[in-house]
């Protein structure tokens, strides 16, 4: 693959036989080119980096810990309790660098991060991002409603301070957001004033910078936002109205939309987070993927740490490929997702969630070098490889799919450079 200084993929050649013959073939002048080669007799391949659309860095300590909670009472005992402690910010930089250098090491190229209300916590997560290379979308978590007195945002106007707070400290450490970028963040409809909802879809429409929040996750979220915003005639709308819903939203779960949801969400162009390890763990139910792309839904995955127990990406396509099942044992052979499919929605599918399929998903000529090196017959490999198997490229995959972990992630770039694996000094 030959990659120009800048991290665009200039060429890829199928049967290089080494970088310097690559280069001369494309005519590239030498010393000014960085090509990269895998050695195609070997259990190992290039693969592009992955999508985290749903994330919460603040979370990261409390992974695995949900006991036998559902979201309402799992927020109150595990969540906030954790999130209030970022106000500490030696708590938020241990915790923000630990959960960094564990995505990147997964093959996490690209991440959709909630923080906590703390801007200057929030602030670091970016300063961290930043300085490891990983592309990263930062939310200052917005909740000025329906909240813990010693948790939340005290009223609009802190809100509002805040939120611009951090995107001002964004813009000052990377002006393009060639990195990492300010995302708005109301917690989800639940937490939020209508007042507060509206002033974040109207500041979308004026910066045109994205939104992440959370939709239709469990049934009794569901009707505690019919209660608190009878406004709208469902969650999905409660958004709509408020001007959260378009093409740069990204809606995390999306577990129990009714179809004119579906269909208004399709309309809009925004992009749902498939989170299954969460959904399995909080039991909140099993999104229909199918059904969405079915209706022109764009689709990615989502750890959803902490509600999710695992920072891999890998591992959530496993528990998406599995989610898929239980749904089509119901009886509905049409849910069913294949390796191919899970792994698109890791990337390309992720690419298109955060509006970024233009640079980012795959290694089209053009795209940016952000890419994996997973190598699976390497030292302490979790995956047996047998001669055999060498030539068959699927099946490496389909391996890799369902035993590898982060000993297989050899070298991650992002934007053309090396910024984690094992291979990474
Ligand atoms: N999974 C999940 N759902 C939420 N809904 C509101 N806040 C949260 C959160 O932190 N995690
Ligand atoms: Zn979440």
């Amino acid at each position: 693959v030959g990659v120009e200084d800048n991290g665009t993929i200039e060429f890829l050649d199928q049967n290089a036989s080494s970088a310097e013959a690559s280069a001369e073939r494309h005519s590239w002048p030498v010393g000014s080119y960085s090509v990269v080669v895998n050695d195609p007799s070997s259990a190992s391949f290039f693969f592009p980096g992955f999508f985290d659309t749903h994330i919460h860095a603040s979370q990261y300590p409390n992974v695995g810990l949900f006991g036998k909670t559902t979201l309402l009472d799992w927020l109150n005992s595990y969540t906030f309790p954790l999130e209030s402690s970022f106000s500490d910010l030696k708590v938020a930089d241990n915790v923000y660098s630990r959960v960094i250098a564990r995505t990147l090491g997964n093959g996490t190229t690209t991440a959709a991060y909630y923080a906590t209300v703390h801007a200057a916590g929030t602030n670091l997560l970016a300063d961290i991002a930043l300085k490891a290379g990983q592309r990263a979308f930062i939310g200052r978590c917005c909740m000025d409603a329906n909240s813990p007195d010693y948790y939340c945002d005290k009223n609009l106007e802190e809100a509002q301070r805040a939120t611009l707070e951090v995107i001002e400290h964004i813009k000052k450490i990377d002006p393009n957001h060639d990195i990492v970028s300010p995302i708005l963040t109301p917690r989800f409809a639940a937490s939020c004033s209508k007042e507060l909802l509206c002033w974040l879809g109207k500041l979308s429409t004026e910066t045109s910078l994205p939104v992440q929040t959370h939709i239709s996750e469990n049934l009794l979220e569901v009707e505690l936002v019919k209660s608190m915003h009878p406004f709208a005639a469902s969650y999905a709308g409660v958004y709509d109205k408020c001007g959260l819903l378009h093409d740069r939203t990204i809606l995390a779960h999306a577990v129990h939309l009714t179809d004119d949801e579906r269909l208004l969400i399709a309309k809009r162009g925004s992009g749902v987070a498939h989170c299954p390890a969460s959904n399995s763990a909080l039991t909140s139910g099993e999104t229909r993927v199918k059904w969405l792309l079915d209706a022109g839904v764009k689709v990615g995955l989502g750890t959803d740490v902490s509600g999710g127990f695992t920072p891999s990406i890998l591992h959530t396509a496993r528990q998406a490929l599995l989610v898929s099942r239980h749904l089509s044992m119901k009886g509905d052979e049409t849910h069913k997702l294949s390796i191919e499919e899970v792994l698109y929605l890791a990337t390309l599918g992720g690419a298109e969630v955060c509006s970024l399929a233009n640079k980012l998903g795959n290694f089209l000529p053009g795209k940016k070098w952000d890419a994996q090196l997973i190598t699976l017959d390497c030292k302490d490999s979790p995956v047996d490889i047998f001669p055999w198997e060498l030539e068959k490229h699927e099946d490496l995959v389909a391996k890799w799919l369902f035993n590898g972990d982060d000993r297989n992630v050899a070298k991650v770039w992002v934007d053309g450079k090396l910024v984690a694996g094992t291979a990474f000094q």
